[in-house]
């Protein structure tokens, strides 16, 4: 029997709509005749739009949803920001796809100043990610970090009603719903080391669906996907996510990867860098490489204390 039909669980944000979209027009042009159909539900992370993420529970609040659909057969695919997919997958389920990643760098958004620097003293900063606070306040212990949440359009017009001087927002997120144009300016990968999977577009489905998979593999993105293996594995064995202040980021240099981590203080007080290279069939030992030396430089402590405030392991 052969697969004619494949659901996507997809949020309803108007980002998550977008991805579901995108694989699902990539999908069609690659299977002439496959029909593609979006499955729309809401989310923990999209109910709880008011609470700091680390503080309501953290990792996999906007793919567990998802998940339970696949795992009761009410979807075929499940379509996620790789920076939102928890590392370890429920039993039966893995990621079979990784699309080409879009711009990874943090998007510098104000209606007012043209770039992080030309911000005055005191000036008020939007984001409630602690990786982009931490880095932010390393730079610019004068500025003042307020929190923001919600989806982009949300961010944007809270920004837009001159609750803030300025916000920080992924700037992939930015290019897909089409307001690229309001990017000020994008800041250095050097200046804000992005979230591991920033920017990547990864598809979940049951590991025993084998013509699921076969479908899937002309959207599969090798160099995206080995960059993003790299950036998890860093992730994965510092028990972190994009909840927590810890950021990756991995590029090819012919054959191999190069990997950059960073553990920082949410104050900025302290930042942890390590970076390592390794030929890409090495993906994962590179992530476990550079995760052990932020450890050896004490990214334990700082992470303890931050998962203490946040009150989840
Ligand atoms: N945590 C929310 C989230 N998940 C993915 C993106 C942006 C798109 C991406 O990184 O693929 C965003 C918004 C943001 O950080 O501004």
């Amino acid at each position: 029997m052969s697969t004619r039909e494949i659901r996507i669980a997809t949020r309803k944000s108007a980002l998550a709509l977008w991805q579901a979209e995108y694989v699902k027009a990539r999908l069609e042009q690659a299977h002439p005749g496959l029909i593609v159909s979006l499955v729309p539900m809401v989310s923990r992370g999209d109910k709880l739009l008011d609470a700091p993420l680390a503080k309501i529970g953290g990792k996999g609040l906007f793919v567990k949803e998802l998940e339970t659909a696949l795992l009761d057969n009410e979807a075929d695919i499940a379509v996620h920001s790789m920076k939102d997919v928890p590392m370890d997958f429920p039993e039966g389920l893995g990621l079979y796809c990784i699309c080409e990643r879009e711009d990874p760098r943090d998007a510098f958004v104000s209606n007012t100043f043209d770039s992080l620097d030309a911000l005055p003293a005191g000036s008020i900063v939007g984001t409630s990610s602690l990786r982009r606070q931490a880095q932010l306040l390393a730079r610019r212990p004068d500025l003042e970090i307020r929190f923001l949440r919600g989806n982009v359009n949300t961010r944007l017009a809270k920004l837009d009603a001159g609750e803030y001087d300025a916000i920080i927002l992924a700037a992939a997120g930015l290019i897909r719903l089409g307001f690229e144009a309001r990017i000020t300016s994008s800041i250095g990968i050097d200046d804000s080391l992005p979230a591991g999977g920033q920017g990547a577009v990864g598809i979940e489905c049951r590991s025993a669906d084998r013509e699921i998979h076969a479908l899937l593999a002309p959207l599969d993105h090798a160099d995206t996907a080995d960059r993003v293996k790299a950036e998890r594995a860093m992730n994965k064995r510092l028990n972190g996510g994009c909840q927590v202040p810890i950021a990756c980021y991995a590029v090819l240099e012919g054959d191999d990867l190069w990997l950059r981590g960073l553990v920082g203080q949410p104050s900025g007080g302290t930042l942890l860098m390590a970076d390592a290279r390794a030929p890409r069939a090495e993906a994962e030992r590179l992530g476990v490489r550079v995760a052990e030396a932020l450890l050896a430089q004490g990214a334990e402590a700082i992470l303890k204390d931050v998962y203490g405030e946040a009150g989840h392991p």
